[in-house]
């Protein structure tokens, strides 16, 4: 085992400013290790497997149970995971129930912890900016959630500029309170953003850096407790980053951080009853516990999502770019990845459809452009595509096959990037919507065309959808966008010729929408809602008029 164990303890510095710590950082590091980190990237293997642990009440735990993942490019056993089983969480409960519903701080209370954490981002952002830095968490997010070198970075780039944005006084603008006279003397309202207290946050396998901390550091911001579970495929990442963060100064009791299956996870937040929970992953578990939470839940779920290009053909080449990128980066994982693509008749007699298989046959295993899929079979995905091929009047349009010469385990998927045409009749029948409409997470699309007069059926497939996440109208027709946006519901939705369903940054709302539950991700004002809720406090204190007296009874 390549890890020294005395590395795990955190270890307490003396306090430091901003500039003394960015000093000694940049001067004190090592020419081929990190201050925080517990592992090296490259040396993650199957004769050296990395351990991940807990963190709970301040202290990395490990567990009686051990989960071994495999490599999702070879197959070989390489990380060994501390999975807490459902005899084991009573620490974690406790940790949870210490913390009262009023948070660990609020505009009343311990408002020096707004600035520790303006304080913490600065120190993480600067971190994250670093070669070294950036690079290691690009290269362990391929290890675990395998995706080009540009796609990884991009992750860790949002994630550094999100650390950035909350920088200085940023974290105390987000509790800013407004005030509003009242009705005589000495009567004020108050409005206050006020946190949740004990709350938890569940995040999937394929973002393991941008979504849990930018949800993590807004639930801090917002003055929660929260205990972070990241799906165990890929908590390695997160758990370097708790370190990174502990290096940076938060308190290491501000967070726990626990590995366990979704059962025991399910027993966890029963039992420690937190006030908040954010969910990011499938449907089926969202619906679940949202009915065990009693709807004390806020979510990011599936995402079916959509393009429709606008009979305005212009740049053919970039707009088959953005579709590539759109359905194949990442093989197809992204929650926001387009699934669907209506393109106006107009486009048919482009060389769109050619020029996107041309784009999806440039890509290749050995830089990760196409990859393992983590949630689905190689078969899985080929039953569902000919399941499609048997509606009438669907074809392939090109991939359709699994990946050759590779050591990718059979437990993962690995199909060329594939697009299945689906006539716009037949998709939109009762018996086929369905079919058509199922969401692979995968290298996956559908495409259909429209005629000018059936932008109508078009917009009564994407009113019956059932999740509403990201959505793009390709066209710079004022009158189409003002149709289309008008006529549906996603909440993060690009209009324009440049119009793309991925690749959110973090000064983008990022989230669904027309579900009360519906969680956003990124931007202040997603913070906000998600993390905070508001808190009226009326100021009443008189001076009563003179000769006030007793008036009758109401
Ligand atoms: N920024 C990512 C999504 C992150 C999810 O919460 C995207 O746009 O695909």
């Amino acid at each position: 085992m390549f890890r020294v164990l005395a590395s795990r303890e955190f270890q307490t510095r003396a306090p430091q400013t901003a500039l003394t710590w960015l000093t000694s950082f940049n001067l004190s590091r090592s020419a081929h290790s990190l201050p925080f980190a517990t592992l090296e990237v490259e040396e993650v293997s199957g004769s050296q497997p990395a351990e991940v642990y807990n963190l709970v009440q301040g202290k990395w735990t490990g567990s009686s149970k051990w989960n071994t993942l495999v490599d999702p490019l070879n197959g070989e056993p390489f990380i060994k995971i501390a999975e807490v089983d459902e005899n084991e969480i009573q620490p974690f409960v406790e940790s949870l129930s210490k913390c009262p519903k009023h948070g660990l701080h609020n505009p009343f209370k311990s408002p020096e912890r707004y600035l520790l954490y303006g304080d913490i981002s600065t120190k993480a952002a600067h971190m994250l900016s670093l070669p070294k830095v950036y690079d290691f968490f690009t290269r362990l997010i391929q290890r675990v959630a395998p995706k080009s070198y540009q796609q990884a970075l991009g992750e860790v780039q949002v994630t550094q500029k999100f650390l950035a944005n909350f920088s200085g006084d940023q974290v105390r603008f987000l509790a800013r309170s407004f005030a509003v006279p009242g009705n005589h003397l000495g009567q004020q309202s108050h409005g206050f953003r006020w946190p949740y207290g004990p709350v938890a946050i569940i995040t999937p396998f394929n973002f393991p850096l941008e979504i849990p901390v930018l949800q993590l550091m807004g639930a801090l911001y917002m003055g929660n407790k929260p205990v972070l579970k990241v799906d165990s495929k890929v908590s390695i990442v997160m758990e370097q980053m708790m370190r990174l963060l502990h290096y940076c100064g938060l308190p290491v009791e501000d967070v726990d951080f626990i590995n366990s299956d979704g059962k025991t996870m399910n027993k966890l937040l029963m039992e420690a009853n937190p006030q908040m929970t954010l969910f990011t992953g499938s449907s089926r578990v969202a619906d679940k516990l949202a009915t065990d939470l009693k709807g004390r839940i806020k979510l990011e779920d599936a995402g079916f999502d959509w393009k429709v290009l606008g009979p305005d053909v212009q740049e053919e080449d970039y707009v088959a770019w953005v579709c590539d990128q759109d359905a194949y980066a990442c093989s197809g994982q992204k929650c926001s990845a387009q699934s669907i693509l209506f393109m106006h008749e107009n486009w048919s007699s482009t060389s769109l459809l050619s020029k996107m298989k041309d784009l999806a046959e440039r890509r290749k295993l050995g830089d990760l452009t196409v990859g393992p899929v983590l949630t689905l079979t190689t078969e899985a995905m080929l039953d569902h595509m000919n399941k499609l091929l048997q509606i009438s009047g669907s074809r392939l349009l090109f991939g359709g096959e699994a990946l050759k010469n590779h050591s990718i385990p059979s437990i993962y998927g690995a199909i060329k990037p594939t697009a299945i045409y689906v006539p716009l009749e037949e998709l939109v029948k009762d018996n086929n919507y369905e079919l058509v409409t199922r969401e692979i997470f995968g290298p996956f699309q559908i495409v259909t065309e429209y005629k000018q007069d059936q932008l109508s059926m078009v917009l009564y497939a994407l009113e019956r959808m059932h999740a509403h996440l990201t959505a793009a109208v390709v066209s710079n027709d004022p009158l189409f966008l003002q149709e289309v946006i008008g006529n549906t519901v996603n909440g993060t939705t690009y209009a324009g010729l440049r119009a793309r369903t991925t690749g959110a940054p973090q000064n983008h709302w990022f989230g669904p929408a027309g579900d009360p539950r519906g969680a956003g991700i990124g931007t202040p004002e997603a913070i906000k809602l998600v993390w905070s809720c508001h808190r009226e406090i009326i100021y009443d204190i008189g001076p009563l008029e003179k000769h006030w007296e007793i008036p009758p009874s109401t």
